[in-house]
């Protein structure tokens, strides 16, 4: 069985190089950029007041000084700013040359036009043309975009954006045990929660997933649902992966002509997943228990999506110190649910007794996971550890 880190390498090997798309910016929330916005102007457009005052010369503190006009924002004064003279401005408008300051209005009292500074910061109050970015400058983040990436680049007065296409990811689930949510669970039958959870995880590192229909344990089925994924960047099957006599995911995917990367690493939960391509489609088999199929998806199937957008696949791994003694580990590396506690400069992490990889509850009271390698001796409360946030 590989490591871990070689198949890690192997799945992100898996990732072409992404196609891209125009999108109003508007839209772009969560995208990778495949192209840098160019700032199309200078921001601020010219030098800005910071607040709601006078705009006046340092010299003539604390005045008093005559107040010849007003500039507000979108309205700027057009006049001459003789010394001994000073403008009402408000915050956002162009304070004119000649003046090199604004003091809030707070800090001024006013006889018909003439005022006196009492108090005045140290702070000029002037937002300097430019302070923020000037034209011609680049952005382009290592990352999905932000909320507040969207308002930089709009800013710049950037309309559209050229991002990565999402990639289609199709998921399929398959058991003859399975059934939908809000359907009737027959004898033996459980409701299937796996390709809820993986599609989730796909869309949110960036892919546009679609459920297909859950496949019967026949091979004819499965082969009708490889079919309707059709069109996909990334085929996620959940189940079927291990050596059970249903389990014919491997079986049909290599009569479909996949290209095996792996199959069964040396990791808990998640000893029999399954990578590969076929055809132009990559493929990732996910093993059928949920905390499997989750921790799979996350250590695996997102970083190549996000790499399958040019972003960085990121390994997420923190520092944490251990809450409890653990013993030592088997043969391969172990991913345990577990809480995090806030603590002094790293926090504290405990990990649940219960690390049956059926157990969804567990996963949801989880905000990590606790990771150890293969063959870790046994670990004392206090020791320092690693963990990927949840
Ligand atoms: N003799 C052995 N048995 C097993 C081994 C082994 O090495 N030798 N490995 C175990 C490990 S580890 C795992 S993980 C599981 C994975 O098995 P499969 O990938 O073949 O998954 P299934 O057998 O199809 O299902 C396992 C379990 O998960 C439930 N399941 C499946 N799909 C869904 C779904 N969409 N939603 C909710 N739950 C689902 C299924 O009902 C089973 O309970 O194999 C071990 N066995
Ligand atoms: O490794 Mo399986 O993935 O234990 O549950």
């Amino acid at each position: 069985m590989i490591s871990v880190d070689e198949a890690r390498s192997l799945v992100l090997a898996l990732a072409q190089p992404p196609e891209s798309e125009e999108i109003a910016v508007a839209e772009a929330l969560g995208r990778a950029m495949v192209a840098p916005a160019v700032a199309r102007l200078t921001q601020p457009p010219f030098d800005a007041s910071a607040m709601d005052g006078y705009a006046l010369r340092s010299s003539d503190l604390p005045g008093p000084v005559e107040v010849i006009g007003t500039a507000a924002a979108g309205e700027p004064f057009a006049g001459e700013t003789p010394p001994g003279s000073a403008i009402r401005i408000f915050t956002g408008a162009e304070v004119p040359s000649g003046y090199d300051r604004v003091v809030m209005q707070e800090h001024v009292t006013r006889e018909g036009d003439r005022i006196t500074v009492e108090g005045a910061s140290a702070n000029l109050n002037i937002r300097l043309r430019g302070n923020d970015f000037t034209e011609g400058t680049a952005f382009r983040p290592d990352r999905a975009l932000r909320a507040s990436d969207l308002g930089l680049i709009a800013a710049m007065n950037v309309a559209r954006v050229s991002v990565a296409r999402r990639p289609r990811v199709a998921v399929l689930a398959g058991g003859d045990e399975l059934v939908r949510p809000g359907q009737q669970p027959g004898a033996g039958q459980i409701v299937s929660s796996n390709d809820i959870a993986i599609a989730a995880l796909a869309r949110e590192a960036g892919a546009e997933p679609f459920i297909l229909p859950l496949a019967r344990d026949t091979e004819d089925s499965l082969r009708a649902r490889f079919a309707e994924a059709e069109g996909a960047d990334l085929i996620v099957t959940i189940g079927g992966a291990s050596v059970g006599d249903h389990d014919l995911i491997a079986r049909v995917a290599e009569g479909l002509g996949m290209e095996r990367s792996f199959y069964k690493l040396a990791m808990r939960p998640g000893k029999p997943l399954m990578a590969g391509r076929i055809g132009d489609t990559a493929m990732l088999g996910l093993p059928g228990n949920p905390v499997s199929a989750i921790v799979c998806a996350k250590l695996f199937m997102q970083p190549l999506i996000r790499a399958m957008q040019g972003l960085p696949a990121g390994d997420g791994v923190a520092q944490a110190v251990l809450d409890r003694d653990l013993p030592p580990e088997g043969d391969r590396q172990h991913y345990l649910r577990a809480r995090l506690i806030p603590g002094e400069s790293l926090p504290r992490i405990a990990p649940f007794e219960d690390q049956d990889s059926a157990r969804l509850w567990v996963l949801a009271e989880a905000d990590a996971l606790l990771v150890r390698p293969a063959h870790d001796p046994a670990r004392k409360a206090g020791e320092q550890v690693s963990f990927i946030a949840l």
